[in-house]
C-alpha cells in the first residue's frame, strides 16, 4: 500500500473544510473530547468531505464509530489496540495504522499485521506530553528496516524544513499537527507541505 507523503492530522471538520482544497490526500481526524452524537456527526461529515476531495480519511481512536459510519481506515495507539476488537476491525475491512515508540511496541504492532507503522516523536512535540525522548533521524532508518515492506509514518515536531531528513532516512509519510494548525497562516503552510512533498507523490 502506498501512503501519501503528507499526512495531515486535525481535530475537526472545520479544519478539513479549510485545508482539503489545497491538495491534501491523506488526513487523520483526531478528536479527543466530544459527546457521542457530536463525534459521530463529525466523523460522518469528515467522510463526506474527504470523498468529495479524493482524500484518504483515517479515524483516530474511535474504531467502532468508524466501522458504523462506513469509514475504511483507523489509527490506534498501543493502549487503543489493547482495548480494541481487532477481529471486528478486520471483518469490517478497515485498514489499520499503529503507533510505536520502542521495540516492545513495535513487536506488538507487527503482530497485529497493520497497514502502516508510525514512529514518534521524531522531534520534540508541543501537542501532547510524551513519555519518550525524541527518536531522532537514525531511528527512522532502523525502524524502516524492521517494518518494510509496510509503510513507515514519521510523526512529532515535523516541519517542511525537516522533511528532507525524514524522507532520506526512510520514512514514507510525514504526519503533522501543530506546524499547520498553529501556523499564522494554515492555508499557506498547507501549500508549503504539499509542495515540499510533491516529488514523492
Ligand atoms: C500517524 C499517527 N501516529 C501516531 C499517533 C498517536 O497515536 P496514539 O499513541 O494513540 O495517541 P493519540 O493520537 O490517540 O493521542 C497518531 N494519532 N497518528
Ligand atoms: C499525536 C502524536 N503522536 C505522537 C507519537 O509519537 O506517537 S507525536 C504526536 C504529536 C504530533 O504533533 P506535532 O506535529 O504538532 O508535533
Ligand atoms: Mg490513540
Amino acid at each position: 500500500m502506498k501512503l501519501d507523503p503528507f499526512y495531515l492530522i486535525v481535530d475537526s471538520t472545520a479544519w478539513l473544510e479549510r485545508l482539503l482544497p489545497f491538495g491534501v490526500r491523506l488526513v487523520q481526524l483526531r478528536i479527543k473530547e466530544m459527546e457521542a452524537a457530536a463525534l459521530r456527526a463529525e466523523i460522518r461529515r469528515a467522510r463526506m468531505l474527504c470523498a468529495r476531495h479524493r482524500c484518504q480519511l483515517v479515524i483516530n481512536d474511535h474504531w467502532q464509530i468508524a466501522i458504523e459510519e462506513g469509514c475504511d481506515f483507523v489509527h490506534l495507539g498501543q493502549e487503543d489496540l489493547a482495548a480494541a476488537d481487532l477481529a471486528a476491525i478486520r471483518r469490517a475491512g478497515l485498514r489499520l495504522g499503529l503507533s510505536t515508540h520502542d521495540h516492545a511496541e513495535l513487536e506488538t504492532a507487527l503482530a497485529a499485521q497493520p497497514d502502516y507503522v508510525a514512529l514518534g516523536p521524531i522531534y520534540p512535540t508541543i501537542l501532547k506530553k510524551m513519555r519518550w525522548a525524541p527518536q531522532g533521524l537514525a531511528r527512522i532508518r532502523e525502524w524502516k528496516a524492521l517494518v518494510a515492506p509496510l509503510p513507515l509514518v514519521a510523526i512529532g515536531g515535523l516541519t517542511p524544513e525537516r522533511l528532507a531528513g525524514v524522507f532520506a532516512h526512510g520514512a514514507d509519510s510525514a504526519a503533522v499537527v501543530t506546524d499547520i494548525t498553529r501556523s499564522a497562516d494554515p492555508e499557506a503552510r498547507t501549500r508549503e507541505w504539499v509542495a515540499a512533498t510533491e516529488t514523492l507523490r
